[in-house]
């Protein structure tokens, strides 16, 4: 297989909500019949692409023009809200804070923000502009409400109440991050990629890029396949808390941002010089003290249970911390650390570690 060629299945979202909107057998039949869609693409690939989504264009193209303003503002004002452990990992991501192996770390900024109505975890913003905080807020739920129903989709797959997951993420600990990937050098590559291969941490993935290319998947079969933008479309994918919940018959899959294929200039030469590449990725997340453990229903002889129950706060916390400063000071997590009445202050307790800023 020319894995370049290869394609990431497309799923039909109106399709899947048409019932609430014509009541008639058809559309059932046409729903029911798109989400056992979504479910074996996620078993076999991990990946899709959600065309219909009902995110509205302007909700995230208003993301990438406020994003082209915000990385370019000087590097001290980005600064002053810049992310981190005691920050509830959410504001300017700088490009120190990389992932990647040890050796290699990733040429990326990015912008995180959560649930701006926690106050547990307060997001931090740019000064006087209001516009690009209403526009992410708006976006963020938006993005929380498609993730809802896609859950409830899947949790009826495997014969449970298709509220199932709703009481586990409905605190909203998700948060998502408008990546930027600076203009580089097509050599730069040899030594270090935009975003290193690399499973996501939660539930789904919603994924909006423009059009520079270079995000590949890992297919089934080890080899890596592109995913080019569709327009109209989002890429949804499954994070590793989700796939444990489906005791890993959905697949957590591996992906990464390569140099993109080459574009030729007007002299018919390969440029070496690639333009700025931006994304935005919405995180969903479990509530930070649901306790993520195999549902029965996944677990079979065949496939007998594969893990323990784990805090979704400790898993995310603690792939966090890595990813921040490449595991140098892994955070912990304390499994009383749950949300409580009155814990206004979580974001200072949550975790107890030292900052990795200061490493
Ligand atoms: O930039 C992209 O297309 C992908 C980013 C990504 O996978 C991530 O940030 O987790
Ligand atoms: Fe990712």
């Amino acid at each position: 297989m020319n894995t370049r060629d290869a394609s990431l299945p497309v799923i039909d979202y109106y399709k899947i909500i048409a019932p609430s909107i014509i009541d008639s057998p058809e559309a059932h039949q046409e729903s029911e019949k798109e989400k056992h869609r979504l479910f074996e693409a996620f078993i076999h690939v991990g990946f899709v692409y959600l065309a219909n989504h009902s995110i509205p264009d302007f909700a995230y193209k208003n993301l990438f023009a406020h994003a082209k303003r915000f990385f370019a503002l000087p590097e001290d004002e980005k600064a002053k809200i810049e992310t981190g452990e005691k920050k509830a990992f959410h504001g300017w991501f700088a490009p120190h804070r990389t992932s990647g192996d040890k050796t290699n770390s990733d040429q990326k900024e990015a912008f995180d923000v959560g649930d701006d109505n926690d106050p547990t975890r307060p997001n931090q913003w740019p000064e006087n502009w209001p516009e690009f905080r209403d526009d992410m807020n708006y976006f963020f739920e938006k993005c929380h409400q498609v993730h809802l129903v896609l859950l409830r989709a899947l949790a009826q797959q495997v014969g449970i109440d298709e509220d199932f997951f709703e009481p586990h993420v409905n605190a909203k600990d998700h948060f998502f991050r408008v990546l930027y990937y600076p203009e580089t050098t097509r050599s730069s590559f040899k030594n270090r990629l935009r975003a290193g291969a690399h499973t996501d941490y939660g539930t789904l993935t919603l994924l909006f890029n423009d059009n520079s290319g270079g995000l590949q998947v890992r297919h089934a079969d080890g080899q890596y396949i592109d995913a080019p933008p569709i327009p109209g479309c989002a890429i949804i994918n499954v994070g590793d808390l989700l796939a444990r919940w489906f005791n890993d018959i959905l697949r957590s899959t591996e992906h990464r941002v390569i140099e993109p294929a080459s574009k030729l200039d007007e002299n018919g030469n390969i440029p070496e010089m690639l333009p700025a590449r931006y994304a935005i990725a919405w995180f969903g997340h479990p509530n930070r003290d649901a306790l993520v453990e195999p549902l029965e229903q996944c677990c079979t002889p065949e496939n007998p249970k594969k893990y323990g129950p784990v805090y979704a706060g400790k898993h995310v916390v603690e792939r966090l911390a890595f990813l921040h400063k490449m595991g140098k000071n892994t955070a912990t997590w304390d499994d009383s650390m749950q949300r409580k009445e009155g814990n206004l202050h979580a974001a200072e307790s949550l975790p107890q570690l030292v900052d990795a800023t200061a490493g």
